[in-house]
C-alpha cells in the first residue's frame, strides 16, 4: 500500500509553516486524514500541533550547546543525526493508510536545497524504503514579492531549480504570499514572472544601466572586473539554462484565500496522483439519512 505526500520547501520566512498550517485547516475541513511532519529543529511555534516532530529527537539548541556549533552548523548536524536514525520517520508512518496526505514541513536554510547534500538520501529513503514507499512531491516556495526585485527573483528560480534537479520528485513551484503583492502590479505584467521570462533579466540590465564594473578597494585585478559585455553574457547564460530545462513555471498561492490553498491541493493530488489511489467512501450516515428520505 502506498502513502501519499508532500514535502514544503523553500528559503526563510517565505510561509512554509503556514502554508502547511493552511493545508491541515483546508483538509480536515474536507474530512480528509493528515499527518503533520515538522523537520525544522529549530521551530517553535505551529498552527497544528505537530504529529512528528524532529525535535523530539533532536534540537538545534542542544547542538549548539553541546557541540559549540552556530545555527547553520547545529542544523546540518541535526539533519545528519536525523539520517543516522531515520526509524524515528518510519516507526511513525509506517501504520499510516493512503488515505493519509503525508505534510512535511521543512527549514528555511538555503544551503539546504542548493549544496548540502543531505535531502536526497532523506527523499531517497522516504520515496523507496520497503516500509515507506511514499509518493511524494516537492512543494517549493519562493515569496512573490521577489518578483520587484528581478535579481532575487531569478536568483531563487535558480534555487528551485537547484532543488528541483537535486531531489528528483515531481516538484511544484510556488509564488507565496500573494495578497502582499496583487495590488502592486499589474495582472499582466505579473504573467512574465510565472514562467520566467528570460527578457526581464535583459531589460534589468538596460534599465538599471549596468555595466557592471565589480571593482572595489580590494579588487585591483583587472581580470576581477567585470565588463558591460561580460556580464551580458552571464545573464544570457543564466537565461539560456532556465529556458533550456523550461522546468520553472510557479503556481500562485494566497494562505488568506481558501480557494488558492485549494487549488495548489489540487496540483499536490495530481502530481502523487492521490485520488486514484482512494476507495470510494460510504457517505456519512446523516448524509446518507437525509438521501434516503429525500428519494
Ligand atoms: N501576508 C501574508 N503573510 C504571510 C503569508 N504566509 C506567511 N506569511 C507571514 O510570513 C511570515 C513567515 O511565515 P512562516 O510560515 O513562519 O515562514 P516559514 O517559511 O515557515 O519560515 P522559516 O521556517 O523560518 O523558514 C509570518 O509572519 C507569516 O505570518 C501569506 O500568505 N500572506
Ligand atoms: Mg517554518
Amino acid at each position: 500500500m502506498s502513502k501519499y505526500g508532500v514535502m514544503v520547501m523553500g528559503p526563510a520566512g517565505v510561509g512554509k509553516s503556514t502554508f502547511c498550517g493552511s493545508l491541515i485547516t483546508h483538509l480536515q475541513l474536507n474530512r480528509r486524514s493528515t499527518f503533520y511532519i515538522n523537520l525544522d529543529p529549530a521551530a517553535e511555534h505551529f498552527q497544528h500541533t505537530p504529529d512528528l516532530d524532529i525535535k523530539d529527537l533532536i534540537t538545534v539548541d542542544d547542538v549548539m550547546e553541546e557541540l559549540q556549533l552556530g545555527p547553520n552548523g547545529g542544523l546540518i548536524y541535526c539533519f545528519e543525526y536525523l539520517l543516522q536514525n531515520l526509524d524515528f520517520i518510519s516507526d511513525a508512518l509506517e501504520s499510516l493508510t493512503e488515505e493519509y496526505l503525508i505534510i512535511i514541513d521543512m527549514p528555511g536554510q538555503i544551503e539546504l536545497y542548493t549544496h548540502v547534500p543531505l535531502l536526497p538520501p532523506l527523499v531517497k529513503f522516504l520515496t523507496q524504503s520497503g516500509a515507506l514507499d511514499i509518493r511524494l512531491c516537492a512543494a517549493y516556495l519562493l515569496e512573490s514579492t521577489f518578483v520587484l526585485d528581478k535579481a532575487k527573483y531569478f536568483a531563487g528560480t535558480l534555487s528551485a531549480m537547484s532543488a528541483m534537479m537535486m531531489l528528483g520528485v515531481p516538484h511544484l513551484n510556488i509564488l507565496s504570499k500573494m495578497d502582499l503583492i496583487k495590488d502592486q502590479m499589474r495582472k499582466k505584467d505579473f504573467k512574465r514572472f510565472l514562467v520566467p521570462d528570460t527578457t526581464l533579466l535583459e531589460e534589468e540590465r538596460k534599465n538599471t544601466g549596468l555595466t557592471v564594473d565589480v571593482r572595489s578597494s580590494d579588487l585591483t585585478d583587472k581580470d576581477a572586473v567585470m565588463s558591460g559585455a561580460t556580464f551580458k553574457r552571464l545573464n544570457a547564460a543564466i537565461a539560456d539554462m532556465i529556458e533550456s530545462y523550461s522546468l520553472v513555471h510557479y503556481l500562485k498561492l494566497d494562505c488568506t484565500d481558501e480557494d488558492s490553498v485549494q487549488a495548489i491541493l489540487s496540483h499536490i493530488d495530481d502530481c502523487i496522483q492521490y485520488h486514484e489511489a482512494q476507495e470510494p467512501k460510504d457517505p456519512p450516515e446523516e448524509e446518507f439519512d437525509e438521501e434516503f428520505n429525500d428519494a
